[in-house]
């Protein structure tokens, strides 16, 4: 589970990213009792961002995120980056640059924007900086927009 967390430098006008949908996903999935429900929102910019406090429950070294849940909040941030312009894709190919402990019980920021778009081809990025504004994690993505429509109910980025 995770905290949602106020960063003292954001300064920009956000917009919250909504999705109507109660769906189990790990990221930001209200029904799952065990997700990070993760919640992001829209700047002017169209990049995303997520101020969380995220739980010693998903600690790898003592005090510090695992990598993996570290790699979940960059994938997760590039691909509500792609919600955010109506985009519905599925990652293909992510790099991963881990260059400070992430720590747990403390305040991040996670950013995530897509770079380039090509037919179905959407290159993203990410990065989690601490309170301090110091980048701890970058990553880079290629998503994949899925041929099949959200299932019926399902209605991601409505206001509903
Ligand atoms: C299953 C969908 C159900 C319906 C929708 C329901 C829900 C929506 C689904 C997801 C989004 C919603 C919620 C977000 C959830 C999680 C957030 C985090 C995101 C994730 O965690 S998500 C899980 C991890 N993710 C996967 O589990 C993907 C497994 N994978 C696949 O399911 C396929 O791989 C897929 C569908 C991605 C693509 O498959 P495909 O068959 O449709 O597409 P194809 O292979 O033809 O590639 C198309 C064009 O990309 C070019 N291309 C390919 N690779 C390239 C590379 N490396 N470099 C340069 N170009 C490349 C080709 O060359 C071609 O180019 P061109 O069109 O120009 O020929």
């Amino acid at each position: 589970m995770t905290q949602t967390a106020n960063h003292s430098n954001n300064q920009q006008e956000t917009t919250p990213l909504y999705h109507g949908a109660q769906n189990h996903c790990f990221g930001c999935g209200t029904g799952n009792p065990v997700g990070l429900h993760l919640t992001f929102s829209v700047a002017p910019d169209g990049a995303v961002l997520c101020d969380a406090i995220v739980s010693s429950n998903y600690e790898g070294p003592p005090g510090c995120l695992h990598g993996g849940i570290i790699a979940t909040l960059l994938d997760e941030a590039m691909s509500k980056a792609n919600r955010a312009g109506g985009v519905t894709a599925m990652t293909r190919q992510m790099q991963i640059e881990y260059l400070r402990p992430v720590p747990s019980e403390s305040p991040i920021r996670i950013t995530g924007r897509v770079i380039r778009s090509e037919g179905r081809k959407h290159w993203t990025e990410a990065s989690i900086q601490n309170g301090d504004g110091t980048k701890l994690a970058a990553a880079s993505a290629l998503f994949i927009a899925v041929r099949q429509s959200l299932p019926a109910g399902n209605s991601f980025n409505s206001q509903e």
